[in-house]
């Protein structure tokens, strides 16, 4: 198997395989600190299923992810201390006011104390005037920019997210790209799938096309 990272994320050779129909195979790269990598591809290309595969939420059928060059099949890469994953479903309690949610996420997170940090980032999401509502009245956006709080609060160095812009506005997704960008800078990683072109301007900034990674007989996933 080539080298693996050090200090960051390798993907070597990997093959998904999903009720016995196979997704995708000999998907290989890096990501270095400072690094996003944008997952794209068609519906159905596999681009959720690569993220959840880096997280070990799916077993792959062949191949493997290291973090910090320990295969994270393992369980004691310590990977879950350094992940922030972002699914299609947001995870929040719809009973639980917005405050509540955050404070258990942190708490999950190990980041109690992150108030101060707290209320500034739920002022510039748009989201300080509603912290007392339950989360089932806030709309698809307001949920996403919650979910966004929920990542970037919690400090984690690989950000895994699989279309966070899904829902938000124009100024939503600015403020994402932001934060991203910030994440970055501090030396993060991030792989992201999303339609948009985000940081393709950055110098590490790289785009990892799901629909080469097919057999050709394949064609269920093409437009
Ligand atoms: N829970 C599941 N059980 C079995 N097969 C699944 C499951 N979820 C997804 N698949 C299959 O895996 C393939 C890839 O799905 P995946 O959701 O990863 O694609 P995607 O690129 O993220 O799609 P989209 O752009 O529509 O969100 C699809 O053919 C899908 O039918």
């Amino acid at each position: 198997m080539a080298e693996v990272l050090g200090n960051g994320l390798s993907v070597r050779e990997l093959e998904c395989t999903r009720a016995g129909r196979r997704v995708f195979r000999g998907v290989s790269f890096d990501v270095a600190p400072g690094e996003v990598v944008q997952v794209r591809g068609a519906n159905g290309s596999g681009k959720s299923s690569l993220l959840r595969l880096l997280c070990g939420l799916l077993q792959p059928s062949c191949g493997a992810v290291h973090w910090c060059s320990r295969n994270i099949a393992a369980r004691d890469a310590g990977l879950a201390g350094d992940l922030a994953y972002m699914g299609h479903a947001d995870g929040l309690s719809g009973e639980l006011t917005v405050l509540e949610n955050l404070r258990f996420s942190l708490q999950v997170a190990g980041r109690a104390e992150a108030e101060a940090e707290r209320t500034e980032v739920l002022h510039h999401l748009h989201l300080a005037h509603r912290v007392h509502e339950q989360v089932r009245h806030l709309s698809q956006g307001q949920r996403r920019r919650l979910n966004l709080a929920r990542v970037v609060l919690s400090r984690r160095r690989l950000w895994l997210l699989d279309e966070p812009c899904a829902g938000l506005d124009t100024q939503g997704e600015q403020r994402f790209d932001a934060y991203l960008a910030t994440h970055l800078r501090e030396g993060g990683l991030a792989v992201v799938t999303t339609h948009r072109d985000i940081g393709r301007d950055g110098p590490c900034a790289r785009a990892l096309e799901m629909d080469c990674f097919h057999d050709s007989f394949d064609t269920d996933h093409r437009p």
